[in-house]
């Protein structure tokens, strides 16, 4: 089972004694899709590095099942802004690591075409095997990314702001992407997905949470049931959706204006 279970949690990091995250409880199930608001600094990718196992809680504790996350693991998958690939390898070679770890002991032409199939799932020619990252646009980098973390099928994928940099186009097509390979999967894998943008999270999430600042704790949380989820093309008429929308932007905003005001006091 890959349940989550965080409890208390608190942390700060080793050479600063300010407090970053402060007793944050959540339950996420299996499957969920948890998208994660906050104002820029409060904690998000900080969290995300606890839930990957790259840091340690300062207290309290993160139950995947009924065991501690202890150090990285190949069940949690983890995707960043800037795409992850190593720079001096081709896409193929970053993909082909990723694949190794995952099957040691399999053949490497088996893997070659794994990696080429992966390539063509996320919409890439087979001619970017053989090119270097600095050989390719950003959103097709983000589709490497994205290839690498599914073709390691973890039950957790761990995303940090993965499309801030792409153009509105682009990033609407992995978004698109994103929710088709989530949810061609019959065992849905658990996405946690850190972004600054209350539309992105409507379209994607099953959960919406919004962390506050200074510690960070969460300040709102709400659910999109698998039916209202809006449709690109609806998202913007939807009455239910549009209240959703101003009460995250309201909570966000609240947060916001009380940190100003006691930045001056
Ligand atoms: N390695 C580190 N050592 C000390 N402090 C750190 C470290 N990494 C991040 N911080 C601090 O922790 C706080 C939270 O940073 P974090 O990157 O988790 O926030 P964030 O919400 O993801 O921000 P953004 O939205 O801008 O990416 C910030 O004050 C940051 O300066």
């Amino acid at each position: 089972m890959y349940d989550l279970r965080i409890k208390e949690l608190s942390f700060s990091y080793k050479n600063d004694s300010r407090l970053i995250l402060k007793d944050i409880n959540m339950d996420v199930k299996e499957g969920e899709f948890v998208c994660l608001l906050g104002q820029s600094g409060c904690g998000k990718s900080t969290f995300l590095r606890l839930l990957a196992g790259l840091e340690t809680s300062t207290t309290g504790t993160i139950l995947l099942g009924d065991q501690p996350i202890s150090g990285a693991s190949l069940s949690r998958g983890v995707v960043f802004q800037d795409y992850g690939l190593f720079p001096w390898m081709t896409a193929g070679e970053n993909i082909m690591l990723a694949l190794k770890q995952k099957f040691p002991n399999q053949d490497k032409k088996k893997l070659k075409g794994l990696a080429l199939d992966t390539l063509k799932s996320v919409g890439l020619d087979k001619s970017v095997y053989r090119k270097l990252p600095k050989e390719l646009s950003g959103g097709m980098k983000q589709r490497c990314a994205i290839a690498q973390a599914f073709i390691i099928d973890p039950p957790i994928l761990l995303m940090d702001e993965p499309f801030g940099a792409l153009d509105a186009v682009t990033r609407a097509r992995l978004q698109d992407l994103l929710l088709k390979l989530w949810a061609q999967d019959n065992q849905k894998k658990t996405v946690f997905f850190v972004t600054h943008d209350v539309d992105e999270a409507l379209l994607l999430a099953n959960r919406i949470i919004v962390f506050g600042q200074s510690p960070s704790n969460i300040i709102y949380e709400c659910s999109i049931l698998p039916g209202s989820r809006p449709t690109r093309e609806a998202q913007f008429q939807d009455p239910q959706i549009l209240q959703l929308r101003n009460n995250l932007i309201f909570q966000i905003n609240k947060d916001v204006v009380s940190h100003i005001s006691n930045q001056y006091v």
